[in-house]
């Protein structure tokens, strides 16, 4: 079980971490339309900061657009929430989820005149892939399920019963002895992880999957950025599972994840069969980045 923390913010007052609690006919809880947000909140020597938080905000209520839900709230007064979520909890560095779901009311498919309800949550969340995988690069399964058509999924958003999806492929992977999964598209181009994006380096270029069935992910986008600072050229194009089995270096990216390399697909070995060079730098000036030390980005640090 994950560390609890106090307070809990729901519906714009605090509550107490187990008093924060819902009925059991909550629209939601049954069908599964909910749209959420993973944040970080990093400690650095200026205090805690969270890494791109009006993005995450952003994102949060394009995915409610795209889902008709109506937020009772403006992009400020949760931006708000979510720092006064942490400085109320005293934690320096924690994992912030908000999300924003479909309260109790009618029952059936049609959400009619449920309230829409937000809640915010911080706790301590460590390497989500592990600490040694971070290090040393972890092994992952090609799925057996794939990500939805664009028209079934619609990717732009976040939404709750996507990872259902997310599930089948990670239960699989892990039922298998993979660390994670990654799964391909309708087309068997290969899409992303059930939490992450994906990079593969090959003779020096980065790639990525296109916008096309993944999340448009922060990390990854952070990721392309800093490449072409670093002057490593990058290519959003789509690839096969193949291209990845022979690709000199592979990593995935997300909020929880972080850059998280990784060593094995399918059981081929990916370049060297650990955390490559261009993944190395990449990954240390990304920490470098979020921990504050590299004042060139401290436009996406939102100091608590
Ligand atoms: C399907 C998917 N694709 C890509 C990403 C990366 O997006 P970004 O965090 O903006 O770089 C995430 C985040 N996955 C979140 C949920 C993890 C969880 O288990 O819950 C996360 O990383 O917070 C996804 O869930």
């Amino acid at each position: 079980m994950f560390p609890k923390t106090d307070k809990i913010w729901m519906d714009g007052k605090f509550v107490n971490w187990d008093d924060a609690k819902v009925h059991v006919l909550t629209h939601s809880l049954h069908y599964g339309l909910a749209v959420f947000e993973g944040i970080r909140c990093y400690n650095t020597e200026q205090g805690p900061a969270v890494f791109r938080l009006k993005d995450h905000i952003e994102r949060l209520f394009k995915s409610a657009h795209i889902f008709t839900l109506k937020i009772p709230f403006t992009e400020e007064e949760i931006f708000e929430a979510v720092k006064e979520t942490i400085r109320v909890n005293k934690i320096n560095s924690c994992y912030i989820r908000p999300i924003v779901f479909v309260g109790y009311g009618n029952m059936g498919v049609y959400p009619k005149n449920n309230p829409i309800q937000v809640a915010i949550a911080v706790w301590s969340w460590g390497a989500y892939l592990g600490e040694e995988g971070l290090q040393k690069g972890i092994r992952v399964k090609t799925s057996s399920f794939i990500r939805n058509h664009v028209n079934s999924n619609l990717s732009r958003g976040k939404v709750a019963g996507y990872y259902v999806n997310s599930q089948l492929a990670k239960i699989e992977a892990i039922s298998c002895g993979y660390d994670e999964a990654v799964l391909l598209d309708t087309e068997g181009y290969v899409s992303e992880g059930s939490g992450e994006n994906i990079f593969i380096v090959r003779k020096g270029i980065l790639k990525t999957t296109p916008l096309t069935s993944i999340l448009e992910g922060i990390t990854r986008d952070t990721v392309l950025t800093i490449a072409k600072d670093l002057s490593i050229e990058t290519k959003e194009e789509r690839f096969t599972r193949d291209e990845l089995y022979i690709s000199d270096e592979a990593f995935f990216t997300g909020t929880a994840a972080e850059i998280t390399p990784i060593r094995e697909v399918d059981d081929r070995t990916i370049g060297i069969g650990s955390r490559g060079p261009i993944t190395e730098k990449i990954q240390n000036l990304f920490f470098d980045i979020v921990k504050g030390k590299n004042s060139k980005y401290q436009r996406w640090l939102d100091f608590v």
